[in-house]
């Protein structure tokens, strides 16, 4: 049986990895970082415990920046692949930290390799660098592909830029079975709420439920080839089973705008948006809403001369505490006062519980997974 060790498991990538590769019946093992909250949601449904009998899923604490731990782990696991996958990857965040970007994007890949060769591996254990399509940064060439040159443009591109160029070292001076995947973005459900496209569809989500009133945006006109995580995860893991070991560039070749990502989410939640203004000071505004909105409910009916967007300030709550027409909560006010209690059957209905407050149904219940409604600013900046 293969055995494959995954840094950066409990990341979207690393998940749908570790889904993979147990289904292509590897054991594998997977480095996570030890918090204070729970943190592993997205490999829940993979967790065997240790005291049942041969598991083929195991979790070890560690960190890209601790070598004498990395060194610990691959010497008792001994893997015939390592992906490293781990890495602090917010283009925005590594303009705060560097420092840090750099410590865990480029010195944290020099370690593992490193701890690979120190325990004499470097012939049997073959590794993935998950690289990426920010190397190109201010791009030489269109398309770009393996043979482009590299421009980074931000504390992060220039961090993967040396991981980069460290994993093809290591397989030049050592001869490790060493590959870059450079990939561009690849979405998912799972992918972190602070890239784009989850932020988009969480906030608009959340406006077309009445839970937030704006989402602010960054460059509306930046162009993104969007792929699909799980299809990627596979080329991760064909690239290690060449016969030799090469870089290679994983596209779909089609490019949108922020933009189109932006009204193709308001389409499916049935909000129409209109654009007004340009540049720092574009306002979209929520101006018809159609269809069914959120799961299992529909929007209320808006009044055409609002035009302060889908739902009024103040949370949808009057100075009187009353829920204001139009929002969804409104909505479903209104259903559970027409709905009987008492169903036909003589069974009690459900009444509506506001999802994602807490007690008081004062604050939410995780803040940072709840800003959101109907203006959208373009600041020009890059706001997580
Ligand atoms: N995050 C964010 N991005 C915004 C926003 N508004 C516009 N954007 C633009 O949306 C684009 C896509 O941003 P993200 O998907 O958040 O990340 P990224 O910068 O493309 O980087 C991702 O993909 C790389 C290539 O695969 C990865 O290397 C990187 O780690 C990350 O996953 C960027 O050009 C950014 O300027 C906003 O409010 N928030």
């Amino acid at each position: 049986m293969k055995r494959a060790l995954i840094t950066g498991i409990t990341g979207q990538d690393g998940s749908y990895l570790a889904e993979f590769l147990l289904a292509q019946g590897y054991e594998v093992h997977g480095i996570k970082r030890r918090a204070s909250q729970f943190n592993t949601q997205r490999i829940d449904h993979l967790y065997e415990d240790p005291h049942d009998h041969d598991p083929r899923f195991h979790l070890h604490y560690g960190d890209l920046s601790d070598s004498s731990n990395l060194t610990r782990i691959l010497s008792e696991v001994r893997p015939d692949e390592v992906y490293n996958l781990a890495a602090q990857s917010h283009v925005g965040v590594s303009f705060e930290s560097p420092e840090y970007t750099a410590d865990i994007d480029a010195l944290g890949t020099l370690r593992l390799l490193e701890a690979i060769r120190f325990l004499g591996l470097q012939e049997t254990t073959r590794f993935y660098q998950a690289s990426t399509s920010e190397l190109y940064g201010l791009v030489q060439e269109i398309p770009q592909r393996e043979t482009t040159p590299f421009h980074p443009r931000s504390p992060y591109a220039v961090a993967k830029l040396y991981a980069y160029w460290i994993t093809v070292n290591y397989r030049e001076a050592y001869g490790m079975f060493a590959c870059n995947g450079i990939l561009f973005n690849h979405e998912s459900p799972r992918r972190g709420e602070t890239f784009v496209t989850r932020k988009i569809t969480r906030g608009l989500a959340n406006i077309a439920m009445g839970l937030e009133d704006c989402l602010y945006m960054g460059n509306l006109d930046a162009r993104r080839d969007w792929g699909h995580a799980r299809d990627y995860v596979r080329m991760q893991w064909l690239m290690l089973q060449q016969d030799a070991p090469e870089d290679y560039v994983i596209a779909t070749g089609q490019q949108h705008s922020v933009r189109d990502f932006v009204q193709w989410s308001a389409a499916a939640l049935g909000l129409t948006l209109a654009f007004e203004g340009s540049g720092v000071d574009e306002v979209a505004r929520v101006e018809r809403v159609a269809g069914p909105v959120g799961p299992g409910g529909q929007a209320g009916r808006r009044d055409p001369a609002d035009r302060s967007g889908l739902f009024p300030a103040g949370r949808g709550r009057d100075a009187a505490g009353r829920r204001h027409a139009g929002t969804r909560a409104a909505w479903l006010d209104a259903r559970d006062r027409r709905t009987p209690d008492v169903r036909r059957d003589g069974r009690r209905r459900p009444r509506h519980r506001a999802p994602v407050r807490d007690a008081a149904r004062q604050r939410p219940r995780d803040p940072r997974g709840l800003r959101t409604i109907a203006r959208m600013r373009q600041t020009g900046g890059m706001p997580a």
